[in-house]
């Protein structure tokens, strides 16, 4: 069975009312590939107006959900909140989580069990910096950063994995298209290894850095590029050709 493509719209902290019921005009008035599965990420404020307005087929990401059932958690979102608002997916381990917000391995780790325990489909980030990149450290970052999750989970039908190095995210500075199957060719490689040979040829291995809608068709044409995770690029009506990328 091939992978269904999929692309994730990563708003990050952009938006109002206004312009967040524009972008979702645009899309649910926008001829998509049927053969895509397309998840936005709003953010948290705008996950209820936007499931409210947005047409059926589109899911909703929040970026961002805590690993607690409930209780005095202030600032925080749990899964079973998502779940009663019919967010179906989250983000978590994204660079700028990890980075400004300092989360570390064990904590993405505990919040993708969190999440996936209770029916939430998780894209999970992973991804190196211009620094270690340099240092040849690519593949053990991000295999390290993938082992703390597999130690937390069994299931993996519900996880999508975002490549996205750090020095290509919002720098306008995309990986190629070698650099990045390189890479995504190296992580199936460690899921077959380390998981399974059903996992590694399941699980949609997307994208993400500086794509646009002029870089997206070559992108998508490797062999082990399952998709996109667009930051900057979903604001924009040009996300529908991204969306629409292997058409
Ligand atoms: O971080 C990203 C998506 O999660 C990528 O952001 P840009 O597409 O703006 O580079």
């Amino acid at each position: 069975m091939p992978r269904q493509f999929f692309v994730g719209g990563n708003f990050k902290m952009n938006g109002s009312v206004e312009a967040i019921k524009k972008i979702i005009g645009n899309l649910n008035s926008a001829d998509l590939d049927p053969k895509t599965e397309v998840v936005i990420a709003p953010p948290a404020l705008y996950l209820l107006l936007t499931r409210e307005h947005l047409k059926p087929g589109i899911e909703v990401a929040a970026q961002n959900v805590f690993d607690k059932p409930n209780g005095a958690f202030t600032g925080e979102i749990s899964v079973d909140q998502l779940k009663d608002s019919n967010i179906t997916w989250t983000l978590l381990g994204h660079s700028e989580r990890r980075v400004i917000l300092q989360e570390d391995d064990a904590f993405v780790a505990s919040k993708t069990k969190a999440a996936l325990d209770g029916g939430i489909g998780v894209i999970f980030c992973c991804g190196e910096s211009l620094e270690q990149r340099e240092s040849s450290k690519t593949i053990e970052v991000v295999t390290t950063q993938l082992r703390a999750i597999k130690e937390k989970i069994a299931d993996w039908s519900k996880i999508v994995i975002a490549y996205e190095p750090i020095w290509a995210i919002g720098t306008g500075k995309v990986a190629s298209t070698e650099q990045a199957q390189e890479v995504h060719a190296a992580i199936r490689a460690w899921l077959k290894k380390e998981v399974s040979d059903k996992v590694a040829d399941e699980t949609r291995i997307i994208y993400g850095g500086s794509v646009s809608e002029k870089n997206c068709k070559d992108l998508s044409k490797q062999p082990d590029i399952d998709g996109f995770l667009v930051g900057g690029a979903s604001l924009k009506p040009a996300f529908t050709d991204i969306i629409n990328s292997r058409l």
